[in-house]
């Protein structure tokens, strides 16, 4: 079976005839977790949305474990850059979500989510409003919301741009920890290149105007990178590198 779970094939769009993605090509395998990053208006969120299937694209295909679903919608789990948990829902109710969506009764869905609450940090918030909770907590709640929507691939759009240095380093090192625990594989759009280079195995930089993929670089195995990675050469140098693609962007 091969490995890869997305492709997105010679993407093209244009906004009012100004083409903002170009000829855009990326792969991901099972399992992984790739960066796409890029300057803010380099058509990362449009990219998002086309693999989404919430926007057309003018030309290409977005192909998932080897069918083509270009334009469809549903097809993959997605969270967007604010946690958008509903504030008159408790936390199991937020959480549990794509289950009632899928007919699940209320027990039953509440009883599937407790364990991963645990999984999650989350243990003994069920009965909790959002509000009660810390950035960094509604944000590990979303991320499980995405996560029971059951599909193989989460699409997640700066999901730590609004926490805080430390919280968002401490949701690095947590979300490190608990992919090894359940089976997703993830496209992580962001900006922040420390992000990308902390959690990716792999980075698609876009670049230019039109954005096209100036580069993809393939970092060192998560298990060999250790807690001080960000301290390392290697680490200054890829960041050295991506830095001077976007200046030139
Ligand atoms: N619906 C739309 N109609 C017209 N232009 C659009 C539309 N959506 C996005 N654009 C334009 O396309 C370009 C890319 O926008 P996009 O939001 O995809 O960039 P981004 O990389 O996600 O930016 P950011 O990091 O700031 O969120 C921008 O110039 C934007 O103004």
């Amino acid at each position: 079976m091969s490995r890869i779970l997305l492709e997105v094939a010679h993407v093209s769009k244009k906004f009012d005839q100004q083409p903002v993605l170009a000829d855009i090509s990326l792969k991901i395998d099972h399992g992984e977790i790739v960066a796409l990053l890029g300057i803010s208006g380099s058509g990362k969120t449009t990219l998002f949305n086309i693999i989404a299937g919430l926007l057309a694209c003018d030309q290409g295909q977005v192909l998932l474990a080897g069918e083509d679903v270009t334009g469809q919608s549903g097809q993959v789990s997605y969270m967007l850059q604010k946690d958008l948990l509903l504030p008159f829902r408790t936390i199991a109710g937020n959480v549990a979500l794509p289950l009632l969506l899928h007919g699940e009764n209320k027990h039953a869905a509440y009883q599937k989510v407790l364990p991963y609450l645990e999984t999650f940090g989350l243990a003994g918030t069920q009965a909790q409003y959002p509000a009660a909770l810390s950035g960094g907590m509604r944000q590990r709640a979303a991320l499980l919301r995405t996560y029971l929507f059951g599909k193989p691939l989460a699409l997640l759009d700066e999901p730590f741009s609004a926490l805080d240095e430390i919280t968002k380093r401490n949701m690095h090192q947590w979300y490190l920890d608990v992919i090894q625990q359940i089976d997703l594989t993830t496209l992580l759009v962001t900006h922040d290149i420390d992000e990308a280079l902390v959690l990716a195995d792999r980075i698609y930089v876009l670049a230019g105007t039109p954005s096209r993929i100036a580069t993809e670089l393939k970092l060192p195995a998560r298990a060999q990178r250790g807690q001080d990675f960000e301290l390392t050469p290697t680490f200054v140098d890829f960041k050295r590198q991506i830095l001077s693609l976007l200046a030139g962007a």
